[in-house]
């Protein structure tokens, strides 16, 4: 971690879908952090009443941190939050809609990272490595909101393979101009289904080509997290989805048999001729670096993305922790003989691919005095 993290007073923040696959990352990474203090716990009527010690399947490495292991989980009700600066949801998409209304009808900022408001077109869909500037867009939506809102806002962070992607394709496009086209292959993990996920007689010893409806989100919010913000003739301001320079995306989505870490095969087709060298390509990828680093997010990664030299990396066993799965990998970069440039990346889905993602935008937001 890096930052001035004495310059912040303690901040309380509330996690919703404490139990899960994020929410449990969200504690682990909660718990060390220099000035988030995690203050209340929501999940299901199944879990709450319960200490989160008993209402919780740990499946993290580090034993479930002391701070929280007593406290009791509640609904996933806004009277349980009263004080929080921040609420981190981590809640499953059937549910989230609804409750992350109530929350921001509250007037409390929320943090999430289900899919229900990433299409809304006053929230923000921020990778925090790539678009800080759609904060922008917050001032609109409090406006917006009946009634309108001091504090309240609800933010989003991306799906985990798109995550992983937009990151190379937005340290590209600053380098060398738009990108034309965009070939994805992803290889999913398991922990991305959340928990228990598949039955392991559906995935162990196989590959699944198929994961519902994520192909459609990666070619549809890697286009609004790499747009602006234009400001339309009735004043308002909307995101501008790449436009005017079309990036046509097609994404091929597939399980595969690993715990955490999603890998995408990557090809890419630059408007500008003549396309940038393999080594120009490296070099524009390590030199990237993200607006949360140099604002003193703590929780942002030095390296924003690692370049690998050697010819069989990245791999999600030997990568998935580097920068506590808060950057991402890049490696076989090389000449595509049908677009113009391909490679690897690699995205720890449950760390910048979700938990990790939000926590550096409500660093943000923090920085940003947004959340005060
Ligand atoms: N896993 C990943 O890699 C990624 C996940 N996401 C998204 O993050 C969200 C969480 O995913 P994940 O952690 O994998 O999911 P899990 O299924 O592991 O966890 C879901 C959480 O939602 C809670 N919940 C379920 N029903 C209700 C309800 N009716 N009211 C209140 N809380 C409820 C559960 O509580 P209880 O234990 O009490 O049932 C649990 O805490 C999802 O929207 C997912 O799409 C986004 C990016 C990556
Ligand atoms: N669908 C992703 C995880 C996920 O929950 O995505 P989303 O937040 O877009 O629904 C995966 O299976 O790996």
């Amino acid at each position: 971690m890096h930052g001035q993290d004495s310059a912040h007073r303690e901040l309380k923040v509330g996690i919703l879908g404490a139990t899960g696959t994020v929410g449990q990352r969200f504690i682990a990474l909660l718990a060390e952090h220099p000035y988030f203090v995690i203050h209340a716990l929501g999940a299901s009527h199944r879990s709450a009443g319960k200490r989160y010690s008993q209402a919780v399947q740990w499946k993290q490495t580090a034993p479930i941190p002391h701070a929280v292991r007593d406290m009791v989980v509640h609904e996933c009700k806004p009277e349980h939050f009263t004080g929080c600066s921040v609420v981190f949801s981590g809640l499953d998409a059937d549910v989230a809609g609804e409750i992350e209304a109530d929350f921001r009808r509250a007037d409390l900022a929320v943090f999430s990272n289900a899919k229900n408001y990433r299409r809304d077109p006053t929230v923000p869909l921020i990778v925090p490595l790539v678009n800080s500037s759609h904060f922008a867009m917050i001032p609109q939506q409090r406006l917006q909101h009946k009634p309108p809102l001091k504090k309240g806002f609800i933010l989003t962070n991306a799906n985990c393979s798109t995550t992983a992607v937009v990151v190379p394709l937005a340290a590209l496009e600053k380098a060398f101009g738009p990108i034309e086209s965009c070939m994805i292959t992803t290889m999913q993990a398991i922990s991305g289904a959340g928990y228990p996920g598949l039955p392991s007689m559906d995935i162990l010893d196989n590959v699944v080509p198929h994961i519902g409806g994520e192909e459609e989100k990666i070619e549809w919010e890697t286009l609004k997290i790499l747009g602006g913000i234009v400001d339309g003739d009735d004043g308002l301001k909307a995101f501008d989805m790449h436009s005017p320079s079309p990036l046509r995306i097609s994404a091929s989505c597939n399980r595969v048999p690993v715990i955490e870490g999603h890998t995408e095969c990557v090809s890419v087709r630059f408007a500008r001729r003549p396309p940038p060298s393999p080594q120009q390509v490296r070099e524009a990828l390590t030199a990237y670096t993200s607006d949360a680093y140099a604002l003193g997010c703590p929780s942002a990664p030095r390296h924003t993305i690692f370049v690998h030299e050697e010819p069989d990396r990245p791999q999600p066993r030997l990568d998935r922790d580097y920068q506590r799965g808060a950057g991402v990998s890049v490696g076989r970069v090389r000449q595509c003989r049908v677009l113009d440039i391909k490679f690897v990346v690699l995205a720890n889905n449950v760390a910048i691919g979700a938990a990790t993602s939000s926590i550096i935008n409500a660093e943000l937001a923090v920085t940003k005095g947004i959340i005060a």
